[in-house]
This record gives C-alpha cells, sequence and structure tokens, in this order.
C-alpha cells in the first residue's frame, strides 16, 4: 500500500524534463544569453537576481536547470573556441533542441554569396555540420541573431535570406525539423523570453520524436 501510494505521488508530482543545448563560435554570447535566462527564470528554485555579465571564454561547460510551471528546462552551454567543439556531438543525442547563436556584428553583411570580411563562413561550416550530425536530426533549432543592441549588426532578414536558408537548403538528411530565426540581444536582455518560450512549445511538440525524462 505504501509502495503504491508513493508511487502515485511520484507519478502525481513529476515533471518533464527536457535538455537545451547552445551552440555557436566562440564569443557569439551563448554563456551571456544563458545568464540571461537564469535572470529571468531563476534556476533551482533561486530567488531573482541580476544578470552576471560579466563572462569569460567557456571552457568545458556550464549548465543549470530552470523550473517552468510544465517543465524543468535544462540547460547546457559550451565552449564555442575551434579546438573545443569536437565536444559538441556529445550532447546531441540527449538534447531536445539546440539553440545555436551568432554575433550579427562579426559576419560581413550576412549574405554567403558576397565577400565577407567576418566570420560568415566559418558560421556556415559549423551550423551544416551540426545539421548534418545524424543524433541532431529532427532536434527543434532556433538560430539567434545576437548582440542586435549595436548599431553595427546585421538585421535578422538578412542573415535568414543569406545564411540560415541556404544552410538549410544543402542539409544533407533532408530531414524535417521545427527552425526559426530570432533576433536578440543577450547584453540586454531583449528577445530572451521569447527565445525560450519557442524552445518551450518547440520541445513539447516534439515529445513523441524526442521524449523527455521525467523527474
Ligand atoms: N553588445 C553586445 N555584446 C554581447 C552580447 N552578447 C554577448 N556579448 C559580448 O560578447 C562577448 C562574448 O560573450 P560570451 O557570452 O562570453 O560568448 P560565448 O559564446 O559564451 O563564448 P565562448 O564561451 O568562448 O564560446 C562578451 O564580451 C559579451 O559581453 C549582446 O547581445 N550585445
Ligand atoms: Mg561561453
Amino acid at each position: 500500500m505504501y509502495h503504491l501510494a508513493k508511487g502515485l505521488y511520484r507519478l502525481a508530482t513529476s515533471k518533464e524534463e527536457y535538455s537545451l543545448l547552445l551552440l555557436g563560435l566562440d564569443n557569439a554570447g551563448k554563456t551571456t544569453f544563458h545568464e540571461q535566462v537564469k535572470s529571468i527564470f531563476h534556476p533551482d528554485g533561486t530567488s531573482a537576481s541580476a544578470p552576471n555579465l560579466k563572462t569569460v571564454p567557456t571552457v568545458g561547460q556550464n549548465v543549470s536547470t530552470i523550473i517552468l510551471p510544465d517543465m524543468y528546462l535544462k540547460i547546457w552551454d559550451v565552449g564555442g573556441q575551434h579546438s573545443l567543439r569536437k565536444l559538441w556531438q556529445s550532447y546531441y543525442a540527449s538534447c531536445h533542441a539546440i539553440i545555436f547563436i551568432i554575433d550579427s556584428t562579426d559576419i560581413g553583411d550576412g549574405n554567403l554569396e558576397h565577400d565577407s570580411t567576418g566570420r560568415l563562413e566559418e558560421c556556415r561550416l559549423v551550423l551544416e555540420d551540426v545539421l548534418n550530425h545524424s543524433e541532431a536530426e529532427g532536434v527543434p533549432l532556433l538560430v539567434l541573431a545576437n548582440k542586435q543592441d549595436r548599431e553595427d549588426c546585421v538585421e535578422v532578414v538578412r542573415i535568414k535570406e543569406g545564411l540560415v536558408k541556404k544552410v538549410f537548403e544543402g542539409e544533407k538528411s533532408g530531414s524535417i525539423r521545427d527552425s526559426r530565426v530570432l533576433p536578440v540581444s543577450a547584453l540586454t536582455g531583449t528577445g530572451v523570453k521569447e527565445a525560450v518560450d519557442w524552445v518551450r512549445s518547440r520541445v513539447r511538440w516534439n515529445r513523441e520524436g524526442r521524449p523527455p525524462v521525467m523527474r
């Protein structure tokens, strides 16, 4: 009887947990975004606090879990430096969504067909590599055009047309995945809540394809 009651209690109180992987080149703003998310949604039930925006390049990973009314969202913020990118693939099989963050001030004019002064080509290669990995197949992908607070940023429509659409057209598996491109400023927090809301709805939508972990 005790075990039955305990089981029923667990069932009634447990929640779905989804994992979110933050990717992007070094300096794109992943950790800054992560800090804003933590400050807005308060991880592990802690009280609200100002975001820590003094980031240093990530070596390894930063992990947090935010508690939402209907789910736990576990966030994996990994290092984007060249030598660390080979570690990303070990997260693909267990993540439920990927946020790929782009520094909109470091991609020339945002169009692959033009000569570029920034890291556009590097960004394309890295994004393509993520999308073509078999374990990332079908995982919802949110591309964030970050640093939109800066005057020298490329605007989101240009990034969508000039980079993301072209990468998607070349996706090897031709797999169907939910995707979206949104503007954001991780530094000021503009667009951060909308980004998390998109992920929340998409991981739920994809729960048959990638079932959550019950906690
Ligand atoms: N103006 C502006 N600066 C930003 C924004 N987001 C991040 N930065 C700055 O960009 C730099 C890099 O930010 P990080 O969040 O550490 O970048 P990262 O992607 O985590 O870098 P790695 O850990 O090396 O992969 C920092 O100086 C941030 O303050 C933004 O939205 N606007
Ligand atoms: Mg970082």
